[in-house]
């Protein structure tokens, strides 16, 4: 990817070490960016990070420096500032049962430590910063998403302040389910499937957005490029259901049967990536949508004007109401992503 922006200056990623950020590091490590800073907690996935970039980016991968913190230490992040330009938040606790259980570890990471976050960020004068969020923060149902929603409204609020103060542009992104992340459902399909068990379907009428990490990073790189201060981006997303994901999998893997096993914690029947409200604040900008921030201050008198006020649209945006995937189709989907080139070539081995 060519990235003039990105030109000499240093790139932080929180959460480094997940998914995103080695997606991350896939598309900037051998472009002109300076420096690239992972920030994280768990010092083996640094270090598995380190050895993995030392093979096979022997040229580039002293670009990227490690920094052991954790966001709910606002000490920790203040030490990784100095010189950061930019910033892609990505740490977070992100699994709907664990949150389920221990909810206040979810307030923790997710609201207080967004907040530290953009708190050392605007001391450090950070010139932009991108967040994501998830699209179980829309009418959020579970402690998860609760957390993302709340996450999102510190980003607003926080947006604001710096925008007022010549701060950081904050922006935040919305996705749905990224597939084959760790510990999501594609990759147990498969191993049911090789183990010889049938699969576990929860119920084959749910919907969800399929998307992969390279489209969630090009999200985030869109916020990056066109944010004003608060706005929320989303890209528009195809969706199929589980149980035509599962018939997916059983056609590259094979067909070791099905088992339903109901609803779990916390689960809806489909996701909403943005709601009626925000529908009708949202700009279509092509692939995406660009829901801008309320920039009303708290004295609402002075904006109260005569006429119609618009305050929802129809219809929310849904993983039942958009472009619906049939099998063929998400097998090609699935396909885009790297862990079933990975494990088809395995097969085939
Ligand atoms: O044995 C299973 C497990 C899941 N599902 C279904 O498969 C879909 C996807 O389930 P995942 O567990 O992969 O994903 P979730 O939608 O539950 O979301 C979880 O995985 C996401 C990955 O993108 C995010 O990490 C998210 O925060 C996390 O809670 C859901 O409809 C779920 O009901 C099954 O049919 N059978």
């Amino acid at each position: 990817m060519a990235s003039t922006i990105f030109k000499d200056k240093t790139l932080l990623i929180t959460g480094g070490t997940g998914s995103f950020g080695h997606t991350v590091l896939k598309h900037f490590l051998t472009t002109d960016i300076g420096e690239i800073r992972i920030f994280s907690r768990d010092e083996k996935k640094q270090d598995d990070m380190r050895h993995e970039l030392q093979a096979q980016y022997p040229e580039h991968y002293e670009k990227v420096k490690f920094y052991i913190g954790d966001v709910r230490n606002i000490q920790s992040l203040r030490d990784v500032m100095p010189g950061v330009n930019f910033i892609f938040h990505a740490a977070a606790l992100k699994q709907v049962p664990s949150c389920e259980f221990f909810p206040m570890e979810a307030v923790r990471t997710n609201i207080e430590g967004t907040d530290n976050m953009l708190h050392a960020a605007i001391e450090a004068n950070v010139e932009r910063v991108v967040c994501l969020s998830t699209d179980k923060a829309a009418y959020p149902i579970n402690a998860m998403g609760i957390s993302k929603a709340m996450m999102e409204h510190v980003i607003t609020a926080n947006a604001r302040v710096s925008a007022q103060r010549g701060g950081p542009v904050i922006c935040c992104t919305r996705y749905g389910n990224v597939m084959c992340s760790r510990g999501s459902v594609i990759p147990l399909f498969v191993e049911q499937i090789r183990a010889g068990h049938p699969i576990t379907i929860t119920d084959p009428n749910m919907t969800r957005f399929l998307m992969n990490l390279d489209e969630a990073v090009d999200l985030v790189m869109f916020a990056f490029e066109h944010a004003n201060p608060g706005d929320l981006f989303i890209q528009k997303s195809d969706a199929s259901t589980i149980g035509d994901l599962a018939k997916a999998v059983q056609t590259l893997f094979g067909d070791t049967g099905t088992r339903i096993i109901g609803t779990r914690h916390g689960e809806k029947l489909y996701e909403t990536l943005m709601t009626k409200e925000e529908r009708t604040r949202a700009e279509d900008m092509g692939g995406y949508f660009r829901v801008a921030a309320d920039t009303r201050d708290l004295n609402y008198d002075k904006f109260f004007v005569k006429g119609q006020v618009h305050t929802q649209a129809d219809e929310d945006y849904t993983s039942h109401n958009t472009r619906r995937l049939n099998v063929e189709q998400t097998i090609e989907k699935i396909m885009t992503t790297d862990y079933i080139k990975e494990e088809l070539a395995k097969n085939a081995q």
